[in-house]
């Protein structure tokens, strides 16, 4: 398929990409490299100039809007957290959910024990003070959501802003938790969130120049392996 936003300027001029179910896929590249605009594709906010985005062979023009919400969920940056408390937000993944489903999703991302400690435990409101979470804590709140969701496909952009050594294990476990079989497409921030990955791309101007699982790029020395470099480096 190929994507712009303006006809003037191509953002992917040639994308083929098939990723099979069950398949954690690491989007990496610089800023501006069409990350982002790969992820919205996947969920449907924009539709391909040429060609189709399926989702198990189907066109996702021809999903309805609720069945596409259930099947593909994006957690980004900006909609971690809404105003609420504790257990409104995770179940919004899944507004059926019980008490006990949403206490079970919670446990499964590790985020049961700091809720259970808030002066309210999961009826604390977010916004309220008292209740404020940390960064950390607010990501593991999100993840207990799409969690519950559990979507066909998840779309994750990770924060960027760096977190305590401790936050960042929790965030770590979560992550191998919910990415554990999943569909995912990562838009990773963080060398720990690539090596979870089964497969990387890197992009470069809206284009996949490397492909492969990290291990493979790693020892290809291309791209990917001087990131990685660069990647481990700073953590030293
Ligand atoms: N809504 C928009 N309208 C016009 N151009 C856009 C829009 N969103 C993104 N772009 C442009 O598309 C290109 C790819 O952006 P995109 O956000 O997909 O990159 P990215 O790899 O996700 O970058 P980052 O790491 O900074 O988020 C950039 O040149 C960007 O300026």
């Amino acid at each position: 398929m190929t994507f712009h936003y303006r006809a003037d300027k191509p953002i992917l001029p040639a994308l083929d990409l098939d990723i099979p179910a069950g398949q954690t896929v690491a989007l990496v590249g610089a800023t501006g490299a069409g990350k982002s605009t790969i992820a919205k594709l996947v969920a449907r906010f924009y539709d391909p100039v040429d060609g189709t985005v399926t989702l198990d062979g189907v066109d996702l023009r021809d999903v309805n809007d609720t069945d596409l919400r259930r099947a593909v969920v994006m957690v980004t940056q900006e909609n971690h957290l809404f105003s609420g408390t504790v257990a409104d937000n995770i179940r919004f993944g899944r507004p059926t959910a019980t008490d006990d489903e949403v206490a079970d999703a919670a446990r499964a991302i590790g985020a049961h024990a700091f809720i259970d400690a808030l002066p309210h435990g999961y009826d604390t409101d977010v916004h309220r003070r008292g209740g404020r979470l940390s960064a950390g804590q607010r990501q593991l709140v999100a993840f207990a959501r799409a969690f519950l969701a559990d979507p066909t496909v998840l779309i994750l952009d990770e924060a960027t802003s760096s977190l305590d050594v401790p936050s960042e294990r929790l965030v770590q476990h979560a992550l191998r938790t919910i990415l554990r079989e999943r569909t995912a497409l990562v838009i990773a921030h963080r060398l720990s969130t690539v090596e979870i990955a089964d497969r990387v791309l890197v992009l470069e101007a809206g284009r996949i120049v490397e492909d492969g699982p990290p291990a493979t790029l790693i020892t290809s020395g291309g791209r990917y392996a001087r990131l990685h470099t660069l990647w481990h480096d700073s953590l030293i």
